[in-house]
């Protein structure tokens, strides 16, 4: 089992991608940590589903964007399973908005939540990592907008580009600890995040007409990459980027 004995810790886990890579990650055979901020039945289903695959995990309700958050979900980990080997940090939100009238609240939470709230979770599981002294691997949910740009996005794309490159920067600094940083750049996920805005039939058969695979993903495409990531069958890997996009980035025209 590629995660046998490890506790893997993912933020923003009670739905979409964070739940689909923490289902994976059992299913290797780790325990799981869940950050989550929304409904409280829906961590709690997440939880159920990991220990009737035999596994063991937690749920923490909190805000990632609040730095104190972030060490408290490791110390919460560490206490229910005695350390850290893989996080994901990927907790994150888009509420899509024109830039023009962009809200100071909106652009303000968007950054505090995706960027802020990533560099201090992977912050505190790095020390725990470093304290533990067996090196660790870290994977951050960018996206593919780290790359291109959204007309609605703005204040959304720069939040990705930056937990991009957090990861190449978290790669330098962490190598000699044995620890990896790398990301994963999803492309056009179903998830709740985007529900509103591929709610017309329309514009989803449009988007994924462009894609080579021909659909649009699903949050189940990303766990067989982040568990790789996550794992020794990543151990060269560090700093890295890896497209989940069902080959929408490279289709230009
Ligand atoms: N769905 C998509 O097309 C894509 C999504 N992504 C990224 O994937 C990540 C996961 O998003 P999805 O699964 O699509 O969305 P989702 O809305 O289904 O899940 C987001 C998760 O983040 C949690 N969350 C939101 N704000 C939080 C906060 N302040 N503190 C703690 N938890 C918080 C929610 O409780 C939820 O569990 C995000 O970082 C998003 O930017 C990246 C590329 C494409
Ligand atoms: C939420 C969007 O549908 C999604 O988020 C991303 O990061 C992708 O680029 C899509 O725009």
């Amino acid at each position: 089992m590629l995660l046998e004995g490890k506790t893997v810790l993912i933020t923003g886990a009670s739905q979409g991608i964070g739940r689909a890579a923490a289902v994976e990650c059992a299913r290797a055979a780790a325990n799981v940590a869940i950050n989550y901020l929304g409904d409280e039945a829906e961590a709690e289903s997440v939880v159920a589903e990991i220990r009737s695959l035999g596994r063991e995990a937690i749920a923490i309700r909190s805000d990632v964007a609040d730095p104190a958050s972030a060490p408290a979900f490791v110390a919460a980990a560490v206490t229910a399973f005695g350390g850290v080997d893989v996080f994901v940090s990927n907790a994150g939100i888009c509420p899509f908005h024109a830039f023009l009238d962009m809200p100071v609240a909106v652009l303000d939470r968007t950054m505090r939540v995706n960027l802020h709230g990533a560099y201090y979770m992977v912050q505190a599981a790095a020390n725990q990592m470093v304290a533990q002294g067996r090196g660790g691997s870290i994977v951050a949910v960018s996206s593919i907008s780290a790359l291109v740009g959204g007309e609605y996005q703005t204040h959304y794309t720069p939040t990705k580009a930056g937990v991009h490159s957090l990861m190449q920067s978290c790669a330098i600094a962490l190598g000699r600890h044995g620890i990896r940083c790398n990301s994963v750049l999803p492309g056009t996920i179903q998830t709740a995040i985007n529900k509103d805005d591929l709610a017309d039939p329309e514009k989803r058969a449009r988007m994924a007409a462009r894609i080579p695979l021909g659909r649009l993903g699903v949050p189940e495409d990303l766990a067989g990459p982040i568990l790789f990531l996550a794992s020794d069958m990543a151990r060269y890997v560090t700093g890295a980027a890896l497209l989940v996009d069902g080959g929408a980035f490279v289709n230009l025209q």
